[in-house]
């Protein structure tokens, strides 16, 4: 499949060089406003292909999107130090709004994978505008938050964090929840898998974990000034899931009819991911405090997405 990367910054370039070591698109095209820059990432990307592939990867106008089963939306600004994910909203609505119409000009039906902050909410901009069906306008959402999650428990209870599948859900950002209710690690529920291999998870454990995770973000900005090669493997990720119609289970955000006592908003969930993008979600088990959280986070999305009159 062509997929287009819209914005070749570090996210978009980190996602093309996932895609292209991988071998999960037959050709990346990149577009960028700096035109130099998606000329110059396709070139750098082109040559780690011989080693790892057969992606044909180059950098184009929009009208080289033409037949791109998937357009990776990337394209805005992101957090400086300290900065909230919700204090992009401004900036990065007006990019999407400009960006989705020049997609749809040349690719009329095509999986639209949003990655620019505030996710959720520019997902719903995207899917809003474009009219495309909700599952067809997916936000990485949640995908790399529950890899965090995944990565830290998997520290801690020193397994493959792949035989862990726990999730995190709601807002990819400071409102998000983690579901440790319904997660499994191996064979059996988290929390006694953990105690049986003799690394509990105390209320401690749980408290350092939930930290890290919702903290991440703003501790790699502090040190490196972004975040990109987590998002640009959980944007290949997706991408596989649909290109080869995985039918995988992934937290990505879509527009969302009812979830917490909230209706029409725009969140991640559990949700199977194949040819068609979304085709189920699966709301995990959650403990009433858990469900709280969840209804928070939906009630703030909500607020702020409302607020945009669309
Ligand atoms: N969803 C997630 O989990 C994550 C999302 N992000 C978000 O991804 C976005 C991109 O971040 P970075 O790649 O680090 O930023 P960056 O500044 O490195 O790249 C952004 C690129 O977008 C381009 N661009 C801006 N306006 C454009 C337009 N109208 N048309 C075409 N290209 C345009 C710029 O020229 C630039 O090359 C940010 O909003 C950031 O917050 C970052 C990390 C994780
Ligand atoms: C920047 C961002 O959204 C993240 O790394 O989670």
């Amino acid at each position: 499949m062509k997929i287009g990367i819209v914005g070749a910054g570090m996210v978009g370039s980190s996602a093309g060089f996932a895609l292209a070591i991988a071998g999960y698109a037959n050709e990346i095209v990149f577009v960028d406003k700096n035109e130099a820059l998606a000329v110059a990432q396709a070139e750098d990307i082109s040559h780690a292909v011989p080693f790892m592939s057969a992606t044909r990867v180059r950098a184009g106008g929009y009208a080289d999107l033409a037949g791109a089963g998937i357009v990776v939306l990337s394209a805005g600004v992101g957090q400086r130090p300290g900065e909230g994910r919700l204090e992009l909203l401004e900036r990065n609505a007006v990019v999407i709004r400009s960006i989705v119409s020049e997609i749809l000009a040349v690719v009329p039906d095509p999986i639209l994978l949003v990655a620019a902050n505030p996710v959720d909410v520019i997902t719903h901009i995207a899917a809003k505008i474009s009219g495309l069906p909700r599952n067809r306008v997916i936000g990485s959402g949640t995908i790399l938050d529950t890899a965090r999650f995944r990565s830290l428990l998997a520290r801690h209870i020193e397994i493959s964090p792949q035989s862990i599948p726990a999730f995190v859900i709601g807002e990819h950002g400071d409102s998000e929840v983690l579901a440790w209710s319904g997660a499994v690690a191996g064979s059996a529920d988290l929390i006694s898998f953990a105690a049986q291999l003799g690394k509990p998870i105390t209320e401690d454990v749980r408290k350092a974990i939930d930290h890290d995770v919702r903290n991440a973000a703003y501790k790699i900005i502090e040190g490196k000034g972004a975040t990109y090669y987590g998002i640009g493997a959980g944007i290949a990720r997706i991408v596989r899931a649909i290109t080869r119609d995985e039918g995988s289970v992934l937290s990505v955000s879509i527009h969302t009819d009812h979830v917490a006592g909230v209706d029409n908003v725009t969140l991640s969930l559990p949700r199977v991911v194949g040819a068609r993008g979304v085709t189920a979600d699966l709301l995990p088990d959650l403990e009433p405090s858990e469900q709280q959280a969840l209804t928070r986070s939906a009630q703030m999305l909500k607020e702020l997405s409302d607020s945009l009159h669309i």
